[in-house]
């Protein structure tokens, strides 16, 4: 089971990047160091120049320069603001770089995480996924993570670092006074806290409104030649507005109070450092303190708004990141396929296998008993075939045989070993599942056979031969390079099937199941292509899953299965000499 994302694991993966968040953090504290000396030297200048009460800065200064005019002083002092001010400025250039990367690939670290357990969710947790939901988690809630991440790295040390810094000067130029102003700052991230508690639920309503969207945009986009052929068009699409709006609504509702939340802190610290400022200058009044003084103390105050506000900042992301965390660990949390080690490969160096249900028992997710102690085999390089009514459980047994859900009782084997001790990449890699429909992306033939794998023009046209389909795709202007549209849908049922058939040869795989994979296919075209796909599927293990006659009458032995039990085995004439099938029409 893959560990939940939490703030933990994020601060863990932050640490993993430790040579780039030292360097963020030293760019970032040099810049903080460079800057924190210049709300006191232009002050400084008032009471050492103008005021003339002799001091560090100008005694400095007259060492070097020698006793000087006052505009020299100036230029000095501003010349040394504004030498700091750039190089503070590179140095910051260079945390907000470093920063950048490390969010960039937090955010991929989460959607690495996130697509490695999606690659091995079970099917049956895949049969109720909604993917255009996913996709909106996978974009939104993951930049949501990574912004706050970029924050943490960007703003904690360096705000923090910059905290102390001008509480510490603060302190050393009026104690009482600076003494007053941090005992109001636990109020500050009181109340943002409180904020980002609303903000981050508000954020989670607009996320979601997003992913209501798109789960019915895909989905309605998918099936649109449904939609279409039911003239549903208008009540589709007329959902799909519905949600649009309530995108706007959330998103106004969002963007309009996480302002406003920021804007009431700013208010608040605002009208705290007015009031400090008033006290700045009662200060003046009834203690030590000099003007030039109680200027640097205002120019501090105003200086610390960015640090308190960053980190105010801070602690409402942390709140309302929070609905993201648990969005993510919804997909986190999705049911996996079981993983079996692989032990033994009983593929290796054979040309097939035999294949064995054992007393399988099985049942969909919390469904009803489908199979019932289905014991059946085909010998290595043996042709069998399941008949049955519609709903017998046929195509549960063909899915079974590749793992796509673990039996409940009893067991599968691939010549004398259990399915558990092959590991399920091994037995896919040499089983191969024909289905009714085959699936088929929106690209060309050649990408469609060959998938991810390389194969030869030549190659690829001898598979398309086996299956009858190399003439025609011959005769398209773009040959392989031809685009087969959504699904194939630019081909016919049966060249699609057929494009299916080519795509199983080029695996040349080991054990082959067809489950009603030939249907669409007229019973002439059914018959040669069995026919030239002779040479190819002798000496390999072949399941076949039918309801028509003339395509189980090749089978070496017929399973009969009723009602998710084995009821009848025998060849074909055997069978039927019982009654159990009939010539003119399927099973009986
Ligand atoms: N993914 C699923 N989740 C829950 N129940 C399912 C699922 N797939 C099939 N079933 C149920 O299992 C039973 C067997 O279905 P199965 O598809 O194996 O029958 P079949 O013999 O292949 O039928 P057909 O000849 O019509 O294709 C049926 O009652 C069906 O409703």
């Amino acid at each position: 089971m893959t560990r939940h994302y939490t703030f933990k694991v994020l601060y863990e993966q932050i640490n993993s990047q430790k040579k780039d968040f030292w360097r963020t953090n030293i760019f970032g504290t040099l810049a903080t160091l460079l800057l924190l000396p210049i709300p006191m030297l232009i002050p400084l200048l008032v009471d050492e120049v103008l005021l003339e009460h002799s001091g560090k800065m100008t005694e400095v200064i007259s060492r070097v320069y020698g006793e000087s005019e006052v505009w020299v002083y100036v230029l000095i002092i501003l010349s040394t603001v504004l030498t700091l001010r750039i190089i503070a400025f590179f140095f910051n250039n260079k945390k907000i770089f470093y920063a950048t990367k490390i969010t960039q690939k937090i955010s991929y670290l989460l959607r690495h995480r996130i697509l490695h357990h999606l690659e091995r969710v079970s099917i049956s947790e895949y049969e109720t996924l909604k993917s255009g939901g996913i996709a909106s988690k996978t974009v939104q809630d993951v930049e949501s993570i990574s912004r706050f991440a970029g924050q943490v790295v960007m703003i904690a040390l360096s705000a923090l670092l910059m905290l102390a810094g001008i509480a510490a000067v603060m302190f050393w130029m009026n104690w009482a006074l600076a003494l007053l102003v941090f005992i109001l700052n636990p109020l500050f991230f009181g109340f943002s806290k409180i904020l980002g508690r609303k903000t981050g639920e508000l954020l989670r309503r607009q996320h979601e409104a997003y992913e209501l969207y798109n789960e019915l945009l895909n989905e309605t986009l998918e099936l649109f030649i449904q939609v279409r052929a039911s003239n549903q068009e208008r009540s589709f699409f007329g959902i799909l507005q519905k949600r649009a709006k309530e995108i706007e609504k959330t998103s106004l509702d969002y963007g309009y109070k996480a302002s406003v939340a920021h804007s009431s802190s700013t208010l608040l610290i605002n009208t705290a450092i007015d009031i400090f400022r008033v006290l700045g200058v009662t200060a003046v009044a009834y203690s030590d303190l000099t003007i030039g003084m109680m200027i640097a103390f205002l120019f501090y105050l105003s200086t610390l708004v960015q640090p308190v506000q960053q980190l105010v900042g801070l602690v409402i992301a942390y709140q309302s990141t929070k609905p993201a965390f648990e969005r993510i660990n919804t997909l986190l949390s999705f049911s996996q396929e079981p993983h079996y080690p692989h032990e033994s490969d009983p593929f290796d160096n054979k040309k097939t296998t035999s294949v064995s249900l054992n007393n399988v028992s099985f049942a969909y997710r919390n469904g009803r008993r489908v199979l019932h102690n289905i014991t059946l085999k085909a010998n290595a390089g043996e042709k069998i075939a399941l008949i049955g009514s519609s709903g017998s459980g046929k195509t549960t047994v063909a899915q079974l045989l590749v793992g796509f859900y673990p039996v409940h009782s009893g067991e599968i084997l691939y010549g004398n070993t259990p399915i558990e001790k092959i590991g399920l990449p091994v037995v896919r890699k040499n089983v191969a599942l024909m289905l009714q429909y085959a699936l088929f992306f929106n690209d060309t033939i050649r990408m469609n056979l060959a998938l991810s794998e390389v194969k030869s023009d030549r190659e690829i046209y001898e598979a398309l031969g086996a299956a009858q389909l190399e003439a025609f795709v011959r005769g398209l202007d773009e040959g392989l390079d031809t685009l087969i549209g959504k699904n194939g849908i630019k081909l016919s049922g049966g060249q699609r099937q057929r494009l299916a058939i080519a795509r199983l040869i080029l695996s040349n795989p080991k054990v082959v199941i067809f489950d009603e994979a030939t249907s669409a296919l007229d019973n002439a075209t059914e018959f040669h292509l069995y026919k030239t796909l002779a040479p190819f599927l002798k000496g390999r293990t072949v399941i076949i899953i039918a309801h028509r006659i003339s395509t189980i009458k090749q089978a070496d032995r017929i399973y009969l299965i009723d009602e998710g039990r084995v009821t009848a085995e025998g060849n074909y004439d055997s069978l039927q000499k019982q009654g159990l099938i009939k010539e003119d029409f399927d099973v009986a």
